[in-house]
């Protein structure tokens, strides 16, 4: 689906696919869950997904001849931590606007994790006091024209490369790699589950995936709290990457199937029920998930398999997408384990 586009290799090639035994067991055992590792996709400050999304993105903004990649995400972003990695490693300058879209708690969240990787990486790195929004966001545009007006040439990476005309691209990838994994397993996944938040990882997988007629068993967790726009963006995307890689058939609105009762008590901050299934995952599986993002599809897995959304019997993908080094951003929410 992907051969007439270029890649540029960020990621170590396809990801793990790994058996969750004790958590499978722990949730009654009647469904088999197992885990594709995109958090351990890259060498690149501990990879995540992405990265799998950039590789589609970079030969674009080299072919531009730009000299600064600029992006925008909250505080504690992995997308632009992963923007300043690419940029170290391609040798371009990196401008990241990190917006306010979370009420946290904790006293260190702008100096750790992320950030402070982004910081390290010889990223600039702006604080902009402008609230949580999956779309394209004034800030961004502003440090564009900055870019500009110094002399730079600047090239465009919105939130989670979401919206950037190949931003699906990516996680067509992925349904091509793990159907070739299927085969080598001996058999084919029931359901992929996913989080989603600016929409182009679930959006790439759906349209990946309806090839062989699987889309809406993609099923995406909601972490934005915004899930009207999440949705309308998630298929707006599906149906631009789809007639990219000339799939053939439509995306139907009712194939993005995006479940929204994970995402409180708002984005970025976990409910018990997130904390609960951060330490379930880490004590049965040794397995790191953050707060903002993959804690929230754990939650979602974890709900769904207990009330017994996947028929006896099914085999259940987890997309472990990365975002562990924000955790060092809610030291205090977890202050006492
Ligand atoms: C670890 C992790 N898991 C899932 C997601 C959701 O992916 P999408 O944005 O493609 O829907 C992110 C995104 N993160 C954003 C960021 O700024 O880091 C784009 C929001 C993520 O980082």
């Amino acid at each position: 689906m992907l051969d007439r586009f270029e890649r540029y290799p960020l990621t170590f090639g396809p990801t793990p696919i790994e058996k969750l035994d004790r958590l499978s067991k722990n949730l009654g055992g009647k469904v088999e869950i197992y885990a594709k590792r995109e958090d351990c996709n890259s060498g690149l400050a501990f990879g995540g997904n992405k990265l799998r999304k950039l590789e589609y993105i970079i030969p674009d903004a080299i072919a531009s001849k730009a000299d600064t990649l600029v992006s925008v995400g909250g505080v504690q972003s992995n997308h632009t931590r992963m923007v300043a990695a690419v940029a170290a490693k391609i040798g371009m300058k990196c401008l990241l606007v990190q917006e306010s879209w979370v009420p946290h708690e904790d006293a260190v969240y702008d100096r750790v994790g992320n950030i402070l990787l982004s910081r390290i990486m010889g990223a600039e790195v702006c604080l902009v006091d402008e609230g949580f929004d999956v779309g394209i966001r004034r800030s961004w545009e502003q440090a564009l024209d900055e870019v500009t007006q110094r002399g730079g040439r600047p090239y465009a990476i919105p939130a989670g490369a979401s919206v950037h005309k190949y931003g699906g691209l990516g996680y067509v990838g992925f349904a091509e790699e793990v159907r070739v994994q299927e085969k080598q397993l001996g058999f084919a996944f029931d359901y992929v589950v996913v989080c989603t938040v600016t929409g182009s990882t679930q959006a790439g997988m759906v349209v990946g995936f309806a090839k062989d007629g699987r889309q809406c068993n993609v099923i995406g967790i909601d972490a934005s709290a915004t899930p009207v726009g999440t949705k309308a963006q998630v298929q707006q995307i599906a149906r631009h990457t789809a007639e990219l890689v000339n799939l053939g058939t439509e995306i139907a609105d009712d194939d993005v199937v995006l479940l929204e009762e994970y995402a409180y008590p708002c984005y970025g901050i976990p409910s018990e029920g997130t904390k609960d299934a951060i330490r379930l995952c880490a004590r049965l599986e040794g397995i790191i998930i953050d707060p903002i993002y993959e804690g929230k599809s754990m939650q979602g897995l974890v709900d769904l398999t207990q009330k017994g959304f996947f028929p006896d019997g099914s085999r259940v993908l987890y997309a472990h997408l990365g975002g562990a080094p924000a955790i060092n951003g809610y030291s205090y929410t977890f202050r006492d384990g």
